[in-house]
């Protein structure tokens, strides 16, 4: 990884490899297929994902667990990319993740980085993807992207009466992508899986070890899209960064008085 933060994946051992978890099912977004298949822009959640994820890491490989039921990954405009590989998801989301490290054996390194971004979320930007792997560069743990909480927090009982409110100082809504060493990330995941531990996110099996990831302050468009409203929101953060490209692009280009 170069002093500019760009990574210039050389030879093995300083490669970064890329896992997206696509192996869900999306109950909570109450639609006639997985959410990372619904219709977003001029195409799909997972066309935009994965796309830009390329864009983000060219030199890297994505690997994609998927649902053993899965039907439409075929459909995918990406599905045949050259810099994709499916395998089989798991029953939880550390499960996928786990079986993409494991189709890593003998292809990676201990040390190097692995990638992990849910199919889910289609607004990461470029920019945070590179700076996430700019500030964990020389990092010992790893990290991941992160935004602060703003809103009040409340804790409640199953009849949504509120029990307390939780202080959010030091909360912290935690995204993805989520990068840590090949090595720890593999030991963490089994260590967890071994322990029975449920967990969400690849940092609190990290943790689980007794060890700090870095927070890294991601733009809070990156949402994952999990309930219906989430693919509206989607749309139009998408529009609305397809439009500011559109105006940077125009504000770069020569005047007909400058030719
Ligand atoms: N067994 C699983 C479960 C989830 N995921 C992936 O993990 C990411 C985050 O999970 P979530 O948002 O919970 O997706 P789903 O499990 O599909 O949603 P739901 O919980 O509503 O069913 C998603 O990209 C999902 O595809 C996965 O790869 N394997
Ligand atoms: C990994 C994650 O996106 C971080 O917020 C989140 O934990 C995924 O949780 P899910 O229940 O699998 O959507």
């Amino acid at each position: 990884m170069t002093a500019d933060g760009q990574l210039h994946t050389q030879k093995p051992n300083h490669r970064l490899w890329v896992i997206v978890p696509a192996a869900g099912i999306g109950s909570r977004m109450q639609a006639d297929r997985p959410k990372q298949y619904l219709p977003l822009g001029q195409g799909y959640v997972a066309d935009y994902t994965l796309s830009l994820l390329h864009q983000a890491l060219p030199d890297s490989q994505i690997l994609v667990p998927l649902h053993h039921q899965d039907q439409w990954w075929p459909t995918l405009d990406c599905a045949t990319a050259h810099w994709l590989e499916t395998l089989p998801g798991g029953q939880e989301r550390a499960h996928s993740v786990r079986n993409a490290l494991e189709t890593l054996t003998g292809r990676a390194q201990d040390n190097d980085w692995v990638l992990v971004h849910d199919i889910a979320r289609p607004c990461v930007s470029v920019g945070d993807i590179h700076h996430l792997i700019a500030t964990l560069a020389q990092h010992p743990v790893g990290g991941l992207l992160a935004a602060p909480v703003a809103d009040t927090m409340k804790r409640a009982q199953g009849d949504q009466q509120v029990t307390e409110t939780v202080s959010r100082d030091g909360l912290w809504h935690a995204l993805t992508p989520q990068m840590f060493r090949y090595g720890l990330l593999k030991q963490a995941l089994n260590q967890a899986e071994a322990s029975h531990q449920t967990i969400t996110d690849e940092a609190s099996a990290i943790e689980a070890l007794g060890l700090t990831p870095r927070l890294v302050t991601g733009s809070r468009f990156n949402l994952k899209i999990t309930h219906p409203e989430d693919l509206t929101l989607a749309e139009y953060i998408l529009a609305a960064r397809s439009q500011q490209a559109l105006k940077a692009q125009q504000a770069s280009a020569p005047s007909p008085i400058d030719s």
